[in-house]
């Protein structure tokens, strides 16, 4: 069975440079050459140690404006393992995973986090890749009255965050969708977004679970800033991040479920190359641990498994990025952040100002 290897990038540069080669490092691949970590509570720090998750924290500048205060946010991320194996009782499994997530986001709400995103299809195994689809039905839930919103919507409420739940939607036609779910700071029900396009490639095969979404790209404006959610695979289209852009989004989640063999190598520079492109904060968020599931069917029975890399991170407009989280662990990011940052660069760079749509929209529109 493969396992993760445990060879975090950021921990094998750090100790391999000496401390004037880390500043230059630091300065080309991160953007900049300390990290500006946060500091982090005592309690939280123990937290972490006793409930076995790493917690980081790391914030973003911006110049100082005379008409505007800053606007600061602090944002979060969780990426986490499965629990329990996956043939124990579905709702077994599922409770174990809050427990461990309501814990993480207890943390996070002592750190002041007002905005927080989960993994993509958070409260279960990624159980996609097993081609099954009767055995998991009950992993698919109602958004406005499943068991992760009934279970999220009073810790919403109860820190007054926003909180981005991607699960699995069973719509009121027994219909599936790949939906974020955005609940406010009252614990109500946002809205929500369906995942816009579907991997079909190698065991990523979610074209014969559901469709591609169609909510288009909004933009949630929450009491703490201006939110999108690009789900997954998303991530590998340009132009579904430049239209979260266009409605105005302020910071883009990317809640993923990934394996290195799709794209480890590009995972840290797409939603980073977003953030540059968009002029907005982006957020990669990966699941972590080894899954393993046991097919069954009239032809065949066999085991599936699959590692993925967590190494979730965060970037800001002008390209500066944090460290990953780990490979394998269990982990929170947090990220303090000016939102002014995202109109300073759109001045800077003036990308939108010169990306010359009205061109594009008529060359498209003339591709045969
Ligand atoms: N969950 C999902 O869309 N995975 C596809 C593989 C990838 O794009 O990394």
């Amino acid at each position: 069975m493969e396992s993760c290897t445990n060879e975090d990038l950021d921990a094998i540069i750090e100790t391999n440079l000496n401390s004037e080669q880390l500043k230059q490092f630091n300065r080309i691949f991160y953007g900049q050459e300390d990290h500006c970590e946060l500091k982090l509570r005592l309690s939280t720090l123990m937290a972490s140690k006793n409930e076995n998750f790493q917690v980081c924290g790391y914030s973003f500048a911006a110049s100082k404006e005379e008409a505007r205060s800053p606007r600061i946010l602090k944002f979060g991320l969780v990426q986490h393992s499965i629990v329990l194996p996956t043939h124990k009782p579905l709702k077994e499994q599922r409770d174990a995973i809050f427990q461990k997530v309501g814990k993480i986001i207890d943390v996070a709400a002592s750190e002041g986090v007002q905005i927080i995103c989960l993994q993509e299809v958070w409260s279960a195994p990624f159980f996609l890749c097993t081609r099954e689809k009767n055995e998991w039905i009950e992993f698919v839930e109602s958004p406005t009255d499943g068991p992760s919103i009934q279970f999220l919507a009073p810790l919403a409420k109860k820190y007054s965050m926003v909180i981005i739940s991607p699960i699995l939607e069973l719509d009121e036609n027994n219909v599936w969708w790949n939906t974020v779910v955005v609940i406010n700071e009252n614990g109500k029900v946002m809205g929500k977004h369906r995942k816009n396009h579907l991997p079909s490639v190698g065991s990523f095969s979610e074209t014969s679970y559901y469709s591609p979404g169609n909510t288009g790209h909004p933009v949630f404006d929450t009491k703490y800033g201006k939110i999108a959610i690009n789900i997954c695979y998303g991530r590998h289209q340009a132009l579904n991040w430049l239209m979260f852009a266009l409605n105005g989004a302020e910071v883009v989640f990317n809640p993923a479920a990934t394996i290195s063999e799709f794209g480890e190598s590009f995972w840290g520079i797409e939603a980073r190359n977003a953030a540059v492109a968009n002029s907005y904060f982006t957020a990669g968020i990966n699941r972590v641990g080894t899954e393993v599931f046991t097919v069954k069917n009239k032809y065949e029975e066999k085991q599936i498994s699959r590692t993925y890399y967590g190494s979730s991170y965060v970037t800001a407009p002008n390209g500066v990025r944090t460290p990953s989280l780990s490979k394998c662990s269990d982990g929170l990011l947090i990220a303090e952040v000016d939102l002014n940052l995202c109109r300073q660069v759109k001045d800077h760079w003036g990308f939108n100002m010169t990306s010359r749509l009205d061109m594009y929209a008529k060359e498209l529109n003339a591709v045969k």
